[in-house]
C-alpha cells in the first residue's frame, strides 16, 4: 500500500541525540552520533548486524548509559533522570521488540488488558473493554479476542504485540526488527500496519531494521548506521544515491532476485 502523507513537525524533536558515544571494552560501538526524531515521523535506523542498533534503542530508553553525549526524549534528559521519572517516561514509549512475546497462558483479551490494569490505576471495566476493542480493531484482529496466542500465526502474534503496546497510547513507538522471521507478504502487511499506526495514533517512531523493503515502505527518513556513525541520513532514495562502497553492497544484496 502506498504510504500516505503525514504531518511531521520539524520544529518539535521528540528524540534529540547529540554527540552520543558508547563502547564495550575496547570496541567503540557508537562514535559520536547526532539524531533527531521529529514529531509524527517514521525514522528508520538501518544497519548491518552488530552495528549498534539495539544499543542505540537501549540508550534512548535508559537501559544503558552513554560514555558521552546527550539524549533527550519527550523533553527529558534521559542520561540524568531519576528511576521514577524514567519509569513514567517509559510508559509514554511503546516497545515492539522481537522478544516481547505474548503470555501463552492468557487469551488475546487478557494479554491486551494486562498493561492497562498494571499502569492505569482506577480504570473501569467499561474503559478496559473499549480500549481492547479499539486496539484490536486497529490491528485488524477483532475476531481473535478469545483465542490463545498458540492459535495465531506469526504475523498475527506480531500484530497483537503491537496492539498491546498501543493500548497505553504511546507518543513514541520503537520497533526492533519488526519484519524479522516473517514471510514477504506478512512483512508488507506489518509495514502497512506501522504506517497505519503512524497515521491513526499520531505516533513518532524509530524503526530498527536491516530489511530494505521495510525501510522503503515505512521510513519518512532513513538514517544509515555504519562504522559507529550515521553516515547517511535522508529519504530512501537520497541515502542510496551514492557510490560509497560501504552502502552500495547493502542495497545490492537486499534486492537480489
Ligand atoms: N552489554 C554488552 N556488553 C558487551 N558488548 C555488547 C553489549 N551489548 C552490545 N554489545 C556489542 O555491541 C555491538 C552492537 O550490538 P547491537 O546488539 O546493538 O547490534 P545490532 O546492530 O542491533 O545487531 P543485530 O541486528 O544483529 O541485532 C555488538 O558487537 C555487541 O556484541
Amino acid at each position: 500500500m502506498e504510504k500516505k502523507q503525514v504531518n511531521i513537525d520539524k520544529n518539535n524533536e521528540v528524540v534529540k541525540i547529540r554527540g552520543l558515544e558508547k563502547s564495550f571494552a575496547d570496541y567503540d560501538v557508537l562514535r559520536g552520533i547526532d539524531l533527531d526524531l521529529y514529531q509524527g515521523e517514521n525514522l528508520v535506523v538501518l544497519g548491518r548486524s552488530g552495528t549498534g542498533k539495539s544499543v542505540l534503542i537501549k540508550l534512548i530508553s535508559g537501559l544503558l548509559r552513554p560514555d558521552a553525549g546527550s539524549i533527550e526524549v519527550l523533553g527529558q534528559d534521559v542520561v540524568n533522570i531519576s528511576d521514577r521519572e524514567l519509569e513514567a517516561l517509559r510508559i509514554r514509549i511503546g516497545f515492539s521488540f522481537q522478544n516481547s512475546a505474548l503470555y501463552d497462558s492468557m487469551t488475546v483479551r487478557k494479554n491486551l488488558e494486562f498493561p492497562l490494569v498494571r499502569n492505569r490505576k482506577g480504570i473501569t471495566r467499561q474503559e478496559i473493554n473499549t480500549s481492547v476493542e479499539r486496539v484490536l480493531d486497529a490491528v485488524g484482529l477483532s475476531q481473535t479476542i478469545n483465542q490463545m496466542p498458540s492459535e495465531l500465526s506469526g504475523g498475527q502474534r506480531k500484530r497483537i504485540g503491537i496492539a498491546r503496546t498501543l493500548i497505553l497510547n504511546p507518543e513514541i513507538m520503537m520497533y526492533d526488527e519488526p519484519t524479522a522471521g516473517l514471510d514477504p507478504i506478512t512483512c508488507i502487511e506489518i509495514n502497512d500496519l506501522i504506517n497505519e499506526v503512524q497515521q491513526n495514533f499520531h505516533t513518532s517512531s524509530i524503526i530498527i531494521t536491516h530489511d530494505l523493503t521495510c525501510a522503503k515502505q515505512t521510513g519518512d527518513r532513513i538514517a544509515m548506521l555504519l562504522d559507529g556513525q550515521f553516515q547517511r541520513v535522508g529519504t530512501f532514495d537520497e541515502v542510496f544515491a551514492t557510490e560509497d562502497t560501504r552502502v552500495k553492497p547493502f542495497y545490492d544484496y537486499n534486492f537480489i532476485e
